[in-house]
């Protein structure tokens, strides 16, 4: 397991690898916001074939790193490597590995679901015969396929996160990068993508996936990084990071900050008498 200390020995120098590069190399990533530091040096290898959580309290930096990452943002010191491939000097090699599904993701929601997946994939170089039975393929396995028809923005947020799931799929890439993939998704849809990510990581597809809820991640990650204050403060195979303790037990150690409402919010408690 690395722990912040050590990773502070990583410097945004261009990476040299021993072997196979990695199937991403986060390199001294800095990122402020005005006074906000957002992401603070942070440096950070994900192995190929890897299953890897990034979890963190809220504003510890998780999505601004993911985006970093993904070339979504520019980061003002440190650089990515996605397969070797520098995101910023070599952004057309690095984006075509990687499959994306951003926080809060703009979609092109005029379109129905079917148009925007075949867009997407012709986006992305497919021919429109693949673009159409690739898309049809996954709205089906979604549970999306009633649904083909509708424009996106008449989606709910489950079927809005599922979509732009499907967008991430459909070139067929080498990584996977998803912010919260979880979240507003019910519970068989749920097991459905837990079903894609597991087959895709099986088959060598890297699956990187931040996401809250530390059960979901202690069930499918074997690979985990704590990130708080825009800086990675443990990292390594799960089972070491974890060590005897719970992922939540190790994660509330690492970052602390626990609140103990003890006497406060009276006013809240008065009021139902
Ligand atoms: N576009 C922005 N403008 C200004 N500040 C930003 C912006 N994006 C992020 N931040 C700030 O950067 C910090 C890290 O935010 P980030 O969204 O990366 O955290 P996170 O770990 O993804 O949080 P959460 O778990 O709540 O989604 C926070 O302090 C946030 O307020």
């Amino acid at each position: 397991m690395s722990t912040g200390s050590d990773v502070s020995t990583h410097s945004s120098e261009p990476a040299a690898w021993n072997g196979a590069p990695p199937a991403l190399a986060l390199r001294g990533l800095v990122k402020r916001f005005g006074q906000t530091v957002a992401v603070g040096g942070l440096s950070l290898d994900v192995p190929t074939g890897s299953f890897f959580g990034l979890v963190g309290p809220n504003g510890a930096g998780k999505t601004t790193t993911l985006s970093l990452t993904t070339g979504l943002l520019r980061p003002d010191a440190g650089t990515a490597f996605v397969l070797g491939h520098d995101v910023w000097s070599d952004p057309v090699t690095a984006k075509r590995l990687l499959g994306v599904l951003p926080d809060g993701l703009a979609l092109f929601d005029r379109l129905t679901g079917t148009q925007l997946l075949e867009y997407v994939g012709r986006l992305h170089g497919l021919d429109p015969a693949l673009a159409r039975q690739r898309s049809t393929e996954l709205l089906d396995v979604l549970d999306l396929a009633q649904a083909g028809n509708t424009l996106v923005v008449d989606y709910s947020a489950g079927m809005t996160k599922k979509i732009g799931l499907a967008c991430a799929l459909i070139h067929g890439p080498r990584i996977l990068l998803l912010d919260e993939p979880f979240e507003s998704v019910d519970p068989v849809s749920a097991a459905t993508i837990r079903g894609i990510l597991r087959s895709f990581a099986s088959a060598g597809g890297t699956v990187v996936l931040s996401s809250h809820v530390m059960a979901l991640v202690e069930q499918l990650c074997d690979h985990v990084a704590v990130i708080a204050g825009g800086r990675v403060l443990a990292s390594g195979p799960l089972a070491d990071v974890r060590g005897d303790s719970s992922l939540e037990e190790r994660f509330v150690a690492l970052v602390g900050g626990q609140r103990d409402v003890g006497e406060g919010l009276a006013w809240l408690r008065s009021s139902l008498g």
